[in-house]
């Protein structure tokens, strides 16, 4: 990512449509990934290609980036008694209190110029701070996978913002600590004890961990139990608010906020709120359970929610992605897509971003003196042995009692193994707060003692067990001299101890047995021995397997593995990801110029009062009844318009009519009181409410094809347990509104396939799919067809003398029905409403009216190009043409200004405007009422 690179973030930035729209840029999402990804490609230089992975380790140490110490020194910390990666740029074992942010910053804001700005926020900062004498700070780089990727990650002019994992009461502390962070490009956020213990101990790793990786909910025994929930769930929003007041601080326009995993995800809601044109992508290293698991979890839907405010949501899997789209289906209610998220329009992108490691770094730091010289030490301690060997923080998701119990089976159904191989079992300690995590150390240790009593020797034990964090060398030493890696995870969201250990494989070409549960199995299942961790006679045989397995197969097996570790990187996974995220935000931008301005309600309504003639034309459903997904939707109009729309009705300067793809009965019940005019079915009938139905059926109406379409609707509403189909007289419709979301798609799927390509696809019909349904349609129905005849009928039956100067048309409609936007429009392309109209209609290129539409020529027009001219109502309907003819000028005086299209909840549209809701259409049509009575 250089100078090209520098130029996308620049269009970005300024959000310069105009240019990115003329300068070549490919307006679909997909050429443009692939034209980012080849400028990234293009963009590496040639020495960066040693080796697979870019960004090699010495590049980024000299720019002064946090990285694993491949080229720094590691520090054992003496006084913990643990090994450690002590981190530090210049120095690595000084305190680094000296240090200070502003030096570092200007320097890396040289060097690195050219780069798009990260803010990368994690609960855990890269390193872990421990406060020394006289305030100086010990910076030793965390533990964990999301940790070790993202120190890979180079591109980029990265700024971290996460916890040091140390708690600083005091202000000289927190001043010290934030100068020697600084210096390692980091921002801290202060958590205290409360919340650490509350929101990290509690929320994060004692709830939503476990259930996030199929582990339920802790079991509530009292009631306390459950008010403790709730103080951690606020102590959760708590923490995450403060993540988002130091990212705030932070913020410069044009970066991207990338947050990440289950600890934030309150986060991107809170960011968008701050500010909403923030890039905010957010990603989870955890899996994501099914929507059935997910449910059980009281805060479900908030977190849901909160989450889906990011621009793109990114996991390690397909399947983690595709079951957070079903929790947002099942449980939100929302419209799950191919793409990701929608709710009313706004789409939020789910993707599948597996991570990598820096392989490059670990494959450099085999051929370093002191890895040599641990490989050495390793192969003389276990000569004659074969070593298996398992790194892992001793959490239960690990699977570490498995491991070992799998491990008995093999020795106690092999015994001419028994003194010839090891486990070497790393166990690094975490979250120990968390009793479960304590309960699970006391467990281990209990295994292992007892199966060292049964197959050790005086001189040697089977398992080897420590429970430590090992320096990097040492771990890289490991990888590199063992025989077997086994992975025994019961869930994982990826694991990156398998990808590290097939990097350090190159010479020994190692087996890697690996969980079917762990995200890694979808990458490297091709050269690892899949493995079910519960069935610990199957690990027991694939560890005999491992052990007995012929070099040949080895090698094969180690190449494909080998291969997707050094090409699928953690700096390919983060400049994807990033550039997936960029792209969204040019994708939303781009939609944005095709989604109609919203209404200015207060300018409808003052043409609405300079007016005397008004015509109201009203969809029905979605426009005057609950929204769609709302549960318990009924076909009824909202009690709230009762009032409004009454007034309006009265008013002897307005005509209102109902449009409705409904059947007579629902607009009787539901209007027959009001003083209006009803089109029932799309117009095919119309009645005034004084007076009785009529039909505006065009002639020759082909209707032969109902049955068949009946048959097909019945046996998808047998087999779709709640979906309903009605027959109407020109249409049939298959509704799954209150079927299972997913299930329900599809079904609808199937049944679109059938009417298009089965037995009744050359029938003359329309197939239009709704959000939850299916209709089919007798050819040209449509709201417009209908409103040319509807119009003439309403003229000629209240004798309108004085032409309509006012039209305001709003529905909630299928697209095909929105012909009945464009009836009034005039299509002149020059035309544009004039400027008094509202400033944001005329930079609409499709609004096109501007002058008179005189009613006569336009509607025959309409008939023409529809065939729809020949009408036989039961009440007869005489033409407008026939009608001008006799009563001389137009009924129709419309200027631009006065015509409002305007589509309900819908993201796309050729109407002129849009309401975002029926609430909206509360609103505008209550201000309209309330100038009726004041001007009447
Ligand atoms: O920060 P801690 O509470 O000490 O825990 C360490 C990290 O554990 C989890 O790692 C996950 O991320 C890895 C990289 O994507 C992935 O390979 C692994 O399967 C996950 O378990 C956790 O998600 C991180 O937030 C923690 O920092
Ligand atoms: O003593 C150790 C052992 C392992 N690791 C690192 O911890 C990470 C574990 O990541 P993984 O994705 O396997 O699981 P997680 O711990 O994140 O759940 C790997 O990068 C290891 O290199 C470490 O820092 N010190």
């Amino acid at each position: 990512m250089t100078i090209v690179s520098r130029d996308m973030s620049t269009l970005h930035t300024k959000n310069n449509l105009a240019l990115l729209q003329t300068d070549g840029i490919p307006r679909t999402r997909l050429e443009r990934l692939l034209r980012e990804r080849a400028i990234r490609k293009a963009a590496k230089s040639p020495n960066d290609g040693e080796g697979e992975g870019e960004g090699s380790s010495t590049q980024a140490h000299e720019s002064g980036e946090v990285e694993l110490p491949s080229t720094q020194q590691e520090s054992l910390s003496s006084d913990s008694g643990t090994s450690s990666r002590a981190l530090n740029d210049q120095d690595s074992s000084e305190p680094t209190s000296k240090a200070t942010a502003s030096d570092d910053a200007c320097e890396k804001k040289d060097s690195q110029a050219s780069k798009q700005r990260l803010l990368v926020v994690a609960n855990r900062l890269p390193v872990s701070a421990v406060r020394g004498e006289d305030d100086s700070w010990q910076l030793n780089v965390s533990a964990g996978g999301l940790v070790s990727a993202l120190l890979g990650v180079k591109e980029f002019e990265t700024k971290w913002v996460g916890w040091a994992g140390v708690t600083v009461d005091d202000d000289k502390g927190r001043q010290t600590l934030t100068q020697a962070l600084a210096a390692k490009r980091c921002v801290p956020v202060f958590l205290d004890d409360e919340i650490v213990q509350q929101y990290y101990n509690g929320y994060c790793n004692n709830i939503l961990w476990p259930l996030f990786h199929y582990l339920g909910l802790p079991q509530e025994d009292r009631l306390t139990t459950t008010r403790s929930f709730q103080s951690q769930f606020d102590a959760y929003k708590k923490a995450n608010r403060l993540f988002a007041d130091v990212v705030q601080e932070q913020y410069e326009e044009g970066d991207v906020v990338w947050c990440h995993d289950y600890h934030l995800m309150f986060l991107p809601k809170y960011l968008k709120e701050q500010n909403s044109s923030m890039k905010v992508g957010w990603f989870l290293h955890t899996p994501f359970p099914s929507s059935e698991i997910h449910r059980t979890l009281p805060s479900r839907s908030e977190l849901l929610r909160s989450v889906r405010a990011a621009d793109l949501v990114g996991f390690h899997t397909y399947d983690y992605g595709r079951h957070f789209v079903s929790a947002c289906t099942r449980i939100l209610g929302l419209e799950g897509t191919p793409e990701g998220v929608e709710d009313q329009g706004k789409l939020t992108r789910v993707s599948a971003f597996p991570i990598g490691i820096d392989s490059n770094n670990f494959i450099k730091a085999l051929e370093l003196p002191e890895v040599q010289m641990h490989i050495k030490e390793l192969e003389e301690t276990f000569a004659g042995r074969r070593v298996i060997l398992g790194v892992d923080r001793l959490d239960m998701i690990k699977g570490i009692p498995q491991k070992a119990l799998a491990f008995e089976k093999f020795l106690e159904e092999n015994p001419s193994w028994q003194d010839k191989v090891v486990l070497l079992q790393i166990a690094v300690p975490t979250r120990s707060g968390v009793p479960e995590y304590q309960k699970l150390s006391s467990q281990v240790h209990e295994i292992v003692g007892r199966i060292n009593g049964r197959f050790g020797t005086l001189t040697a034990v089977p398992i080897h067990h420590l429970d430590r964090n090992l320096d990097f060398h040492k771990l890289c030493a490991l990888y590199a001299v063992t025989d077997v890696a086994l992975v025994t995870s019961i869930r994982d969201g990826m694991n990156l101890v398998s990808y590290e250990y097939v990097a350090c494989q190159a010479s020994k070409k190692g087996v890697l047995i690996l969980s079917e549960f762990a995200g890694a199995a979808q990458s490297l299942g091709a050269g690892a021995i899949l493995i079910n961790p519960w069935n610990v006679t199957e690990v027991a045989s694939s560890i005999s397997y491992a052990l007995d397995m012929p070099a040949d197969e080895r090698e094969k097996r180690h190449y494909h593995n080998f291969k997707h570790v050094t090409s699928h990187t953690s700096q390919e996974w983060a400049a994807t990801y990033v550039s997936e995220l960029n792209d969204t935000i040019i994708e939303a931008q781009l939609r944005t110029t095709q989604i109609p301005p919203p209404l200015r309600i207060e300018v409808a309504v003052d043409r609405f009062t300079r007016s005397n003639n008004r015509f109201i034309i009203l969809g029905f459903n979605a426009t005057l009844t609950e929204p769609m997904n709302s549960v318990g939707r009924k076909d009824k109009l909202r009690p709230d318009l009762e009032e409004p729309l009454r007034k309006l009705c009265q008013d002897p300067k307005t005509t209102v009519l109902v449009v409705s793809g409904s059947g007579r009965s629902v607009l009787d019940d539901n209007f027959g009181d009001y003083s209006l005019w009803l089109a029932a079915e799309n117009g095919v009938y119309l009645r005034v409410t004084t007076g009785e139905w009529m039909t505006t059926m065009p002639e020759h109406i082909n209707m032969d094809w109902v049955d068949s379409v009946k048959q097909v609707f019945e046996y998808f509403t047998e087999r779709t347990p709640r979906s309903q189909f009605e027959l109407r007289d020109t249409s049939l419709i298959w509704n799954y509104r209150y079927s299972d979301a997913e299930f329900g798609r599809l079904q609808a799927r199937d049944l679109l396939q059938h009417l298009w390509t089965g037995p009744i696809s050359n029938a003359a019909l329309d197939v239009l799919r709704g959000s939850r349904s299916v209709e089919v349609r007798a050819l040209s129905v449509t709201k417009g067809a209908a409103i040319d005849r509807i119009l003439r009928k309403i003229v000629q039956d209240k004798g309108i003398k004085k032409p309509i100067d006012y039209v305001l048309c709003i529905g909630h409609f299928l697209t095909k029905d929105e012909d009945i936007y464009s009836f009034f429009e005039r299509p002149i392309p020059s035309d544009r409403p004039s400027s008094s109209s509202s400033s944001s209609a005329s930079e609409r290129p499709q609004a096109g009216v501007a002058t008179p539409v005189r009613t006569g020529s336009r509607a025959a027009n309409i008939r023409r190009q529809r065939s729809m001219s020949s009408l036989e109502p039961s009440t007869s309907i005489s033409s407008l043409q026939s009608l001008q003819e006799q009563e001389g000028p137009s009924v129709l005086d419309l200027q631009a200004d006065n015509y409002f299209s305007c589509a309900v909840a819908r993201e796309r549209s050729n109407s002129r405007y849009l309401l975002r809701s029926s609430d909206e259409v509360v609103q505008l049509l209550k201000e309209m009422a309330d100038h009726v009575e004041t001007n009447n």
